[in-house]
């Protein structure tokens, strides 16, 4: 594990060949989890992330709740606890780090509140830290809810959903963000035996009981974006991502066609997936993120690595995430010599300017993604990473793998 405060990254050749470790969806793992909580039996999860958010999750279901429990700053780990912890009737404090308790929850609360959960702020109003106190039913099971601003508050319900003394039927109301997180939580619902209906913008959900059964959670393609990135700024590359699904339940599973564009080329084997280096394929369409926010940073550094232009719509839960992504990924882009602007509403272009002049050092901002989306471009410039442990979040072996694939990291001196 690197410890240190800053890494200095680069790579002798630009050419990449071998094998990648990828680690196992953080989404996948944590809906797995809750559910096997919820079904109050027991049941093996294979290949269950070593992600911190799935690793806290776990822990903090595996164990006694004490008085005070911390979701860290595990978007998932908050959200998901916050209805589980509702929908189980216990009474605690459910915090997290500073930042979690600027990431907006009252959206959940409210619709908790309605069904009888008892919770209070213990802060600010729609934010943690809040105190949970209990849960009496109050004889409502319809329901409707902001659709456009986390996905999270809608898998949260939909999984407490089936324990419920009525079911749930929920209306979704204005633009669905995220919605093929929605998708995977009812998909994964199912797989445990519980079937929901999803028509327009209503969901139901009869009450049922989740069934026993074994689970093996998919290699996380929001990860595997940092290798087509570096694939698309190599001189060469042939990389094999193990584990990867055509028919993945996560959306970053647009990957493939998304990345074509920017010269690489997807292979779908049994095992996984092969990326191998194409010519780039100009000129470049629109991008929209409102299905997939996660991707945004590697795309919006990978332009500014390959010198291109791309216009990205769909971001505005970026700024409600691990940190005001775009305000962080404006303030970093301008290291590289390439600049994030605001068009119109809601459209922002990546605008190439000057190669930086010396060694940039991208600060991070308490985001996994600002540091694995920007390290690629040691391919391209002389980058440093500053607090390369944010890693840990979604992919604690990414230094590590760096390393494997020719990449040099070192603590600058
Ligand atoms: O449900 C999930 O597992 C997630 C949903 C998305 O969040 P939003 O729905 O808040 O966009 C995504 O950004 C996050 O990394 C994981
Ligand atoms: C937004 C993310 O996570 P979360 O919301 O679960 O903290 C992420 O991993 O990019």
């Amino acid at each position: 594990m690197i410890s240190a405060a800053a890494v200095r990254v680069s790579h002798p050749t630009g050419v990449l060949r071998g094998r990648v470790t990828l680690p196992a969806s953080k989404s996948e793992a944590n809906r797995a989890l809750i559910i096997r909580a919820l079904s109050g039996k027991d049941f093996p999860i294979h290949n269950l992330s070593d992600a911190n958010d799935t690793q806290l999750l776990n822990r903090l279901l595996s164990t006694p709740a004490g008085a005070e429990v911390s979701a860290e700053d595990a978007g998932t780990v908050m959200r998901f606890l916050t209805a589980y912890y509702a929908a189980t009737g216990q009474k605690l404090t459910l915090t997290g780090t500073p930042r979690m308790c600027q990431r907006p929850i009252g959206v959940l609360v409210d619709a908790l509140r309605q069904l009888g959960a008892q919770i209070k702020y213990l802060g600010e109003e729609g934010y943690p830290p809040l105190q949970m106190n209990g849960f009496e039913f109050s004889g409502t099971n319809r329901l409707s809810i902001r659709s456009d601003i986390s996905s999270q508050y809608i898998s949260a319900l939909l999984m407490i959903a089936p324990l419920l003394p009525e079911g749930l039927e929920l209306t979704l109301e204005g633009k669905i963000s995220s919605e093929p997180y929605i998708r995977m939580t009812l998909a994964q619902m199912a797989h445990f035996g519980v079937q929901a209906t999803f028509e327009g913008q209503k969901i139901s959900v009869a009450k049922q009981k989740y069934q026993a059964k074994e689970y093996t959670v998919e290699s996380d393609w929001s990860a595997a974006s940092y290798w087509y990135s570096i694939a698309a700024l190599s001189k060469e590359a042939d990389l094999f991502l193990p584990a990867l699904r055509e028919d993945s339940l996560q959306g970053d599973s647009v990957l493939p066609s998304l990345m074509a564009p920017f010269g690489v080329h997807t292979t779908f084997t049994p095992e996984g997936v092969q990326l191998t280096k194409q010519p780039l394929q100009e000129p470049f369409k629109r991008i929209d993120f409102f299905a997939c926010p996660d991707l945004a940073q590697t795309v919006a550094a990978l332009a500014a690595g390959l010198k291109v232009e791309v216009e990205m719509t769909g971001l505005e839960s970026l700024r409600i995430k691990e940190t005001d992504r775009i305000a962080a990924l404006q303030a970093e882009l301008v290291k590289l010599g390439a600049e994030l602007r605001e068009t119109e509403p809601d459209v922002f272009k990546v605008f190439l300017g000057n190669q930086p002049q010396s060694e940039a050092s991208i600060h991070t901002y308490e985001d996994h993604r600002m540091a694995m989306a920007f390290a690629p471009l040691a391919l391209t410039y002389p980058i440093a990473i500053e607090e390369p442990r944010v890693v840990r979040k979604s992919y604690p072996r990414y230094w590590e793998e760096l390393q494997k694939a020719g990449f040099i990291v070192e603590e600058p001196s």
